[in-house]
């Protein structure tokens, strides 16, 4: 498996003690609904980028598959029951924060009512996005999600 692309964010900025040597593992999720449209939410207030439009998701806890955490994730945050997940891309984010590795899955079967659990805002949206701003760590995965030029079929890449 080759090692995924890696964003630096704020390159400028000092790094946290320790930054680098410890991975921290997250499960994001591109929800889609009836449409195609795709799901964004603001990160919660109190959170490191609070405001900003991300995916929804979050850490992977002990013992967890990345499906696992993100089922975990959506129905704590959003209300969400899904069906299943299908493995799409990785993405690695050096942060000041800490260094992220993102396991990125397509969720088309779901079921709601959506509920914002934590104070966030959420957009369903199509590319280019409406929303800003966008949390850094997102903007790849949107990128990946531009629609083929016209005539060709958008085609995803499965497996992480
Ligand atoms: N959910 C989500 N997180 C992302 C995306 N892109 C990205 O870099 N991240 C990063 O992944 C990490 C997710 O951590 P989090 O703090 O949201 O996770 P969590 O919900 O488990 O929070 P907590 O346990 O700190 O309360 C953050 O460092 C965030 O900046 C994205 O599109 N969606």
């Amino acid at each position: 498996m080759s090692t995924p692309p890696l964003l630096v964010v704020d390159a400028t900025q000092p790094r946290a003690p320790g930054h680098g040597q410890r991975l921290i593992e997250v499960a994001v999720g591109v929800v889609f609904d009836a449409q195609g449209r795709f799901l964004l939410t603001s990160r919660p207030p109190g959170k490191v980028y609070a405001g900003y439009w991300e995916f929804p998701g979050g850490k992977i806890e002990a013992g967890e598959s990345a499906a696992q955490a993100l089922q975990r994730e959506l129905h704590e945050e959003l209300g969400l029951r899904i069906g299943g997940v299908q493995p799409w891309r990785e993405l690695r984010v050096d942060y000041p924060h800490g260094l992220v590795r993102l396991q990125v899955g397509l969720v088309s079967d779901w079921d709601g009512p959506l509920q914002m659990r934590e104070g966030q805002q959420h957009a369903w949206q199509t590319w280019p996005v409406q929303v800003a701003p966008l949390l850094p760590g997102s903007v790849p995965l949107l990128q990946w999600l531009q629609p083929a030029p016209s005539g060709a079929e958008r085609k995803f890449e499965l497996g992480f």
